[in-house]
This record gives C-alpha cells, structure tokens and sequence, in this order.
C-alpha cells in the first residue's frame, strides 16, 4: 500500500562531510515525485537516506526525521532491513543476478522475506510481478534462463519486477533509465505512470523531459559551491516548476543556464 513519507530538517554526513543540509519535504502517496539538480547536489544521497540505504557506508550517518504513515523511520528499536523491505529501490544500471535465472531473479526477495512459501504461491506471485514490470509476455517463456540473457531493458524491468515482488510502500528510483536506449526509457516511463496507483515513487533524474512527462512534484537541490551541502531549494508541483519556478536558480537550471 503506498505510503506519504515527512522528511524533516534532515543533514546527511559522510564522516564529517555534511553532504546534504536541513531537507524538510512531503512525498505524496499514489504519486511520483522527481528529484532534479546539478551533479553532486546530494539527490542520490538523500534518495538513499530514506530508505536507509546510505548509513550502510562507514561513518555515514543522518540527523532529523523521516516518518512514514507516522513511523519514525530512524526511531529506536526501528530494523534498517526492515525499512528497506518496505522502501524498494532501483539503481541507475540494471543489477540482476546475472547467472541467476530470471524466475530466480523475481523470487529473490519473496524467498528471503516468506521462507514457508509454497510453490505455486510463488509462480503466481513472480507472475504478478513480472505483469506489473510489464515484462512477463516477454520471458514467461524462458522463465528459466539467466538473467544475463535479457537486453539492459528487460534487465531493468525485471529489476522493477524484483523490487515490486515483495510489495513495498514506496518505490526510489535513481537515475532508472539513464543506461536505456529511447524505447526501453518510455517503457520504464509508462510503468512509472502504472506503479504509482500501487505505490508511492521517488525518481532522480537528470533528463528535465523526463522529470515533466512523469512526476507529479518537483524537487530541485543546488550546492552554492564545492564542498558546500546541498540543499532542497525548491519543491513544487511540476507543472509550476517547469513554468513558473518560484526561485531563479530553479529557472536558471531548468533552461539550461547552468548544470
Ligand atoms: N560514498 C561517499 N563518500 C563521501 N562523499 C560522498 C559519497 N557519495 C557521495 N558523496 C558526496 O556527497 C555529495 C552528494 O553526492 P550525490 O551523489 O548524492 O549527488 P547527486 O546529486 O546524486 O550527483 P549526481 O547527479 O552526479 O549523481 C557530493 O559532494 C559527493 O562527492
């Protein structure tokens, strides 16, 4: 079931480094949400700080708050694996299991979160998913070879499949369709529009055509110089945005002006 996500007065560390400073947001349900800005503004770092991701690097750490549905993500007693089952993600290159076989590749998850799974539950489920990352007519004939076999497309939408199988919350994309070719890009673009009626998704992305077809808000993150923090500067509904920013810099970097 998608859930909102309340991000408050958030810093992001690298050791001593703060990389991204004092994000205060709200990511809506049932909705995409694009986060854009110039290379090194933090986007990637405060995608994977939501789903706790980022403190998996040593000395890397967070202050402030994010709540899901009223859960403190970082709350004592919280497990991190725990949030990361429920906020899925997907990597800018597709990263299946490459000699697994592409059924292997969908019940990864499921097998590891449902140890008692029986195996016509997991068929049904691993085609559900499959169907949902509008890959299963695809591959529902070759279910058993290896991931490795499928064209960097398939490869991420089994990726989203894989994601999508144990039924998160929340759906962070980084840079998703980056490495594809135009076609496999509208693809992953038309299951965005789909998988947000299920879930609540968050996308990085540095294509601004791609920000405007799919998402419903817009953030954009700025660093004033190097080994400054990044910051939220500003987040708005898209179409806003991408007419009439309230900030300059948003303007300034939406036409190109600079980044
Ligand atoms: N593992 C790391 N260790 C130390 N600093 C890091 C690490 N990863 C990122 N940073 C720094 O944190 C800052 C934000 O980086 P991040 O990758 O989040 O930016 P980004 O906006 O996603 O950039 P891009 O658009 O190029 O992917 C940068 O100054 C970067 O050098």
């Amino acid at each position: 079931m998608a859930k909102r996500i309340d991000v408050s007065d958030l810093n992001i560390y690298y050791g001593s480094f703060l990389a991204v400073q004092d994000v205060t947001v709200s990511i809506e349900p049932r909705s995409v949400t694009a986060l854009i800005g110039p290379s090194g503004c933090g986007k990637s770092t405060f995608l994977r700080s939501i789903n706790r991701m980022h403190e998996v690097l040593p000395g890397a750490r967070v202050e402030g708050k994010v709540i899901m549905d009223g859960q403190d993500l970082y709350g004592p007693g919280v497990d991190p694996v725990d949030v990361r089952r429920q906020i899925g993600m997907v990597f800018q290159r597709p990263n299946p299991f490459p000699t697994m076989s592409i059924y292997d590749n969908v019940a990864a998850g499921l097998r590891l979160n449902n140890k008692k799974i029986s195996k016509s539950d997991l068929d049904g489920l691993v085609e559900r998913s499959l169907r949902g990352a509008n890959l299963w007519t695809e591959v529902k004939d070759r279910l058993g070879r290896p991931a490795s076999g499928l064209s960097g497309g398939q490869q991420q939408r089994l990726c989203i499949a894989r994601a999508i199988a144990v039924e998160p919350d929340v759906l962070l994309m980084d840079e998703p369709a980056s490495a594809l070719d135009p076609i496999s890009t509208l693809a992953i673009e038309d299951l965005m529009t789909e998988l947000k009626e299920r879930f609540t998704i968050v996308i990085v992305t540095h294509n601004m055509q791609q920000a405007a077809r799919v998402s419903e808000q817009t953030g954009f993150f700025n660093i004033a110089g190097a080994g400054q923090p990044g910051r939220l500067i500003e987040f708005n509904p898209t179409e806003k945005i991408f007419s009439n920013p309230d900030q300059k810099a948003t303007e300034d970097y939406i036409s190109g002006r600079f980044g």
